[in-house]
């Protein structure tokens, strides 16, 4: 059995994440993004579930800053979760004067607790299900949690199906040390992070890279280095798979423009989305391409 180190502590939407992605295998909760990741680099656990990306909120900076840093992690596998809440308190509460959840899930139910919770102060915890451990403990009134932590701790349901925005939805990873890659399928999606050297049109250029290639972002992120002000690492989610030749004549091309780049993982989508490839983009061309320029490198044709 797999040991599966996940974003915690029981009854988070990561722990609901995991068991889609590793079912039946063993889940070891940790308390924070940065700790799942460790515990894969530092052999404690085999693989990792963390969110990456809200369809609200954005990316879980958490995570991406994690995963480039340290030794490198590649993505195998993701899920999409839809995303509403539930609000717990403990039995008998009347007044509600504290609100407490992860920040991720605070900023989706603003609007319900402005209307619903006047007064209310929001306090954000590392997880939802941390918030609901607090609101146990007595630290606050109210936790806003996924609808599954109501099964792990002794508190009541206060409200059900909460979220601002409908259809909101969390990508996760399951994350593991370097090894064999994921087949491709034909709906792959290949993350990586790259920085760039600092000198006008950098980024401009590294997107040429893709775009000239025909290949499809589908997500963009920049983070700071932290090391100097204003030095940035940028997270690119485009379409394919690095054992496809226009993938891997991309990466090529990044490696040779770029002070760094890290390859996060190529692994089937689970949105259901399409590869869109341009005419002259396909890796049929990319191989004839090749096998030309080597036919014409040994005069065999011009
Ligand atoms: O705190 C959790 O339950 C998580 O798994 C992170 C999160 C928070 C809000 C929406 C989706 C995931």
């Amino acid at each position: 059995m797999s040991r599966i180190a996940y974003f915690g502590p029981q009854g988070t939407f990561t722990e609901q994440a995991a068991r889609r992605l590793a079912p039946g295998e063993e889940l070891i909760p940790a308390e924070t993004i940065p700790a799942a990741l460790a515990a894969v680099r530092s052999g404690a656990a085999d693989a990792a579930c963390v969110p990456i990306e809200n369809s609200v909120e954005g990316a879980v900076t958490a995570t991406l800053d994690s995963l480039s840093e340290a030794e490198p992690l590649v993505a195998v596998a993701e899920v999409l979760l839809p995303v509403h809440f539930s609000v717990l308190t403990r039995p008998g509460t009347t007044e509600i004067r504290t609100v407490a959840s992860h920040p991720h899930a605070l900023a989706q139910v603003r609007h319900w607790v402005e209307a619903n919770l006047p007064g209310a102060h929001p306090v954000a915890t590392s997880s939802t299900a941390a918030a609901a451990v607090a609101v146990d403990a007595g630290e606050f009134d109210a936790a806003v949690t996924a609808p599954v932590a109501v099964e792990h701790y002794p508190l009541e349901v206060r409200a059900t199906e909460v979220a601002d925005v409908r259809d909101a939805k969390t990508r996760f990873l399951l994350v593991r040390a370097p090894g064999e890659l994921p087949q491709p399928t034909g709906a792959d999606r290949t993350s990586i992070v790259a920085a760039a050297t600092n000198r006008t049109g950098a980024l401009a250029e590294l997107l040429t890279e893709l775009a000239v290639r025909g290949i499809n972002l589908t997500k963009l992120d920049a983070r700071p280095t932290r090391n100097n002000f204003g030095e940035y690492r940028f997270f690119i989610d485009f379409e394919g798979h690095v054992a496809e030749p226009r993938i891997g004549d991309a990466l090529a091309a990044l490696r040779r423009r770029c002070r760094n780049v890290r390859f996060l993982g190529s692994h089937p989508r689970a949105d259901n989305g399409t590869t869109e490839i341009e005419p002259g983009a396909a890796n049929e061309d990319f191989t004839d391409a090749i096998g030309w320029v080597e036919s014409v490198r040994k005069g065999a044709q011009a």
